[in-house]
């Protein structure tokens, strides 16, 4: 028998992770512009690339269902990618989209482009709070100090993205343990 699904990520308010975080991961973590653009400049002369883990419609888990207000068996929007500076990963990512708002999106059509790149080119966006674990990713094996997550809205559109930053992207930049 497997060990099941990993268990859900428990999420924070931003500011009570605060006295745990060092002021350089605050800087990421606590920043609300693109994440996609961010890391593409902290890596400099690496290429960045996003690597498209899974796409597909299915359930959500239950602290994702909770957050985006969604009945707990209904499907949804997945996607899992991870953010790669010359293909090391540093960041894995997973956005969930309620189906309701997903008409006339050709999301399924993004493939390696980033979900961010396209997010922020709506001029009506708008960014709920942002919360914070340091509770591994349960899509991903690989592990990392902190994830943080928060909610889009773009009229009807609503996606939950979850990133959570790997131990790569620490010893890369040299930033501290936590
Ligand atoms: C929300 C952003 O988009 C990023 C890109 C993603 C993707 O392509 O699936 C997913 C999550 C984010 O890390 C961002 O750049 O801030």
């Amino acid at each position: 028998m497997s060990n099941g699904p990993a268990s859900d990520p428990r999420w924070r308010p931003l500011a009570a992770a605060r006295p745990a975080m060092s002021a350089a991961w605050w800087q990421w973590i606590a920043s609300r512009d693109s994440l996609t653009s961010r890391l593409a400049s902290a890596g400099g002369q690496q290429a960045f690339r996003v690597r498209l883990l899974d796409q597909r419609l299915g359930r959500p888990r239950r602290d994702e269902a909770l957050a985006l207000g969604l009945p707990l068996a209904r499907h949804a929007w997945l996607r899992e990618v991870a953010l790669c500076l010359d293909e090391r990963p540093w960041v894995v990512a997973r956005s969930v989209v309620p189906l309701e708002g997903l008409h006339g999106q050709r999301l399924d059509r993004l493939g390696e482009r980033s979900l961010g790149s396209w997010l922020f080119r709506q001029p009506d966006l708008e960014r709920g709070p942002l919360e914070v674990t340091a509770d591994p990713a349960p899509f991903h094996t690989a592990s990392g100090p902190w994830a943080r997550r928060s909610l889009f809205r773009h009229r009807r559109f609503a996606v939950l993205v979850q990133e959570f930053f790997l131990d790569g992207m620490a010893s890369d930049l040299r930033l501290p343990s936590r």
